[in-house]
């Protein structure tokens, strides 16, 4: 039963739900993480639509820059007052989802101090500096950035330096050259006033390594920048223009604060994993939310005949739309469910290093940033064979892509450019495989197992089992990905060995074998979304529920065989007559989804404001808010422009002229 259905909406879009073999509400309760998670969203959001002042004046496509930042400096000045009454503020999901309605994806000017600036003070700070910035930080009376990009240089080799004088017992921040300036810090450009400030601790001329500091920038009652400190916003970009990402310059700035050394020399990094943890999930929703949109719009939109004389089909007909726009629905769900597993594992391992206890920071820390780094790239992919499964409406900034897509962008490079974090999993992989090539030859057991790698140390079949059976075996898909994902780990291992044997240092073949190694923390990854997600299909009850999402899963699985069958293929482990099974598991799967397509999307229970599209609104009414919305365009408050006739309009007088003589 789809419990969107209301009469007054487009025809297309009553009929499409009116076929629906499951409960929208059971699948939205799984998405979520049950029905009361659901039932919140939607108080959450009713609160929202009631209290008009935290809406946007007009759409923020028609804004400008500074129009947009005093937008949401004027919402964020309420902001406090209502998320009181909206959500139990001690639940980051109910947080982070008003948040979402308030501020929606361009950004926002208190965003780093929540996401990074604040949790780096809760995690990363002793005793007694947390009776001072604890209470102060949770209730705003200081913003707080994350400043660690700079200019030129990457973090091992940050220029910042805090160097410690003994005689005054300061540190001393300074940024001693144009490369050390800090970048990209978000809010850092206007609105923050505090930075931590990851810089090279330096004492009695040795070295310490990158370390946070907390510096305060901007003076607490006047806003203006402290003396020492040259700070500003960093211009336009792709996206996120309702953030003042930010330079800074120290000159000598002497912060507030001590030092404390961390339990774990990587603990300094550690609110990057914080962030890593909620973009995956934010990946998988943003892919879902472009899926919605395409879809919803696939189901209204008629263009060409399928039987000529049978009249125009709805375009989700086509098999070709079918297959641009399922694999996305499939994998925005992958990203998810892996992505609100990994957020909780993060949340339990930061309380667990709190207590001392670092022995699960390595394998956290690998897991993030590959999944950071496979959903962002593959949400990125995804939004855009969204948009353009929209033809032309698709680049109209009505349709939501424009804003959605060039925020998406950013995905693939904060918290660690996507290369660089698969080059941490591999790292991570590498070590593995020393302890299986170690095992075998001396017979000893790996250290410690853990469930994330434990198929490594397993002897995958040789012998692929994908067959045609009617109902898809999903452990044989899993089994060739486990298979697959140890192949490619160990070739790298043993061509890394083989080049170091060759006299290669360690970091020259690392470079060397950097594509190879990259391959296989994708592959590592690929096979820890398919367990998840086959674990996750695995716990559900209720036959209806379970037969969608068995099909999203078989065609999630298939279609990533597909991806990476070159790799399956090339020693004979996948035949060809198996990849023939695989196509056609894939298509299968496209015609069982086709009819509850519609259902699907509306189960993720987004609101329009959440889809800001007209193309993906529920009521399916496009064609005429599609007027609407352009006749709101500034461009429209005037029948002739104020510049007309300064320019076109003398242009063609004068043109006229000339040809009347
Ligand atoms: C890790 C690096 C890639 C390399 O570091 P090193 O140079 O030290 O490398 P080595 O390879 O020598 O050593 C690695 C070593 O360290 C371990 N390690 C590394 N990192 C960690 C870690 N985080 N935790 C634990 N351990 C770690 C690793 O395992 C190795 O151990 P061994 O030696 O034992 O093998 C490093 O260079 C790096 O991390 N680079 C990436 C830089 C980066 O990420 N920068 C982030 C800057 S901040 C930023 O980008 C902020 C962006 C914010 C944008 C927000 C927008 C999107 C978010 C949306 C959220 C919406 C929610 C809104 C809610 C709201 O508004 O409220
Ligand atoms: C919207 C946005 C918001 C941001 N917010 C913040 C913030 O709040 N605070 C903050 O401190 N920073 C912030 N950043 C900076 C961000 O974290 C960095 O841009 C990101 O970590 C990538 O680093 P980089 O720009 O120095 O890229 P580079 O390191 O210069 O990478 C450029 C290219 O070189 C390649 N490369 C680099 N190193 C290696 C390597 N070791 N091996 C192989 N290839 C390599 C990469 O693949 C990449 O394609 C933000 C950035 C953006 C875009």
């Amino acid at each position: 039963m789809n419990h969107q259905i209301k009469k007054d909406d487009n025809p297309d879009l009553i009929e499409e739900r009116s076929k629906a073999t499951f409960d929208t509400d059971a699948f939205g309760a799984f998405i979520w993480g049950g029905y009361n998670n659901l039932k919140r969203r939607r108080e959450i959001a009713r609160y929202y639509e009631d209290h008009k002042e935290l809406h946007d004046t007009v759409p923020i496509a028609f804004m400008t820059r500074e129009e947009k930042l005093e937008n949401a400096y004027r919402k964020a000045s309420i902001f406090e007052n209502h998320i009181k009454k909206a959500c139990d503020v001690n639940n980051p999901e109910e947080v982070r989802y008003f948040n979402w309605l308030v501020y929606h994806i361009d950004g926002h000017p208190t965003s780093v101090h929540s996401i990074m600036g604040f949790p780096t003070i809760i995690n990363q700070s002793d005793k007694e500096q947390q009776e001072r910035w604890l209470q102060s930080g949770e209730n705003r009376e200081y913003l707080a950035t994350y400043a660690q990009t700079e200019l030129g240089t990457n973090i091992k080799k940050l220029e910042t330096t805090a160097t410690y004088d003994q005689k005054t017992e300061e540190f001393i921040l300074n940024s001693p050259t144009v490369t050390s300036l800090k970048w990209w810090p978000g809010n850092m450009g206007h609105s923050h006033n505090v930075a931590i400030v990851m810089a090279q601790l330096w004492i009695n001329n040795k070295c310490y390594g990158p370390h946070p500091f907390f510096v305060q920038i901007r003076d607490p009652k006047t806003h203006k920048p402290l003396p020492g400190i040259t700070v500003g916003d960093i211009g336009p970009k792709f996206g996120l223009n309702t953030t003042d990402n930010g330079f800074l310059k120290l000159d000598h700035v002497f912060p507030n604060g001590t030092y404390v050394p961390p339990v774990h020399d990587k603990i300094a990094y550690s609110s990057m994993m914080l962030v890593r943890a909620i973009i995956t999930p934010l990946m998988g929703e943003n892919l879902c939310i472009g899926a919605t949109i395409a879809i919803r719009y696939s189901a209204i939109r008629r263009q060409g005949e399928i039987k000529p004389g049978d009249g125009e089909v709805q375009i989700l007909d086509y098999q070709t739309q079918q297959h641009r726009l399922f694999p996305q629905l499939a994998r925005g769900i992958a990203f998810l469910l892996a992505g609100r597993n990994t957020y909780n594992f993060c949340n339990n391992v930061l309380k667990d290093i709190k207590n001392g206890d670092v022995s699960l920071l390595a394998d956290l820390h690998a897991i993030l940033c590959g999944l950071k780094a496979i959903s962002s790239y593959q949400a990125e992919l995804g939004l855009e064979q969204c948009r353009m499964a929209c033809g032309g409406h698709g680049y109209s900034a009505a349709s939501g892509f424009p804003l959605l897509n060039s925020n998406q962008f950013n995905g693939v490079t904060v918290e660690g450019d996507n290369l660089v974090l698969l080059l941490q999993v591999a790292r991570y992989l590498m070590k593995r495989a020393k302890e299986i090539r170690y095992e075998i030859r001396y017979g000893q057991q790996p250290s410690k197992p853990n469930e994330i790698y434990d198929y490594l140390f397993d002897d995958a079949p040789k012998k692929c089992l994908i067959d045609q059976a009617y109902v898809p075996n999903y452990k044989n898909v899993l089994e060739s990905f486990e298979y697959l994902s140890k192949k490619l780990t160990l070739q790298a291992y043993d061509k890394l060995e083989q080049l170091k044997q060759r006299g290669r240092t360690s970091e020259v073949a690392w470079n060397e074998c950097s594509v190879e190694l990259c391959k296989a923390a994708r592959a590592h990854i690929r096979t820890f979304l398919a367990r998840t997600f086959i674990n996750e299909v695995n716990q559900v009850n209720g036959l209806p529920l379970l037969t969608v999402l068995k099909d999203l899963l078989q065609l999630y699985l298939f279609y990533e065989v597909k991806e990476c069958m070159a790799g399956l293929m090339e020693d004979g482990y996948m035949l060809g007559q198996q990849l023939h099974y695989v196509k056609k598991n894939i298509y299968e799967a496209l015609s069982k989804i086709r009819p509850n397509a519609v259902s699907i999307v509306d189960s993720f229970d987004f609101t329009d404001r959440e889809l800001n599209s007209v193309l993906g609104r529920r009521d399916g009414h496009v064609y005429e808010n599609l007027l609407k919305w352009a006749q709101a365009s500034p461009l429209n408050k005037h029948d002739v422009l104020p510049f007309h006739h300064k320019y076109l309009g003398r242009m063609m007088e004068e043109a006229r002229q000339k040809s009347r003589l």
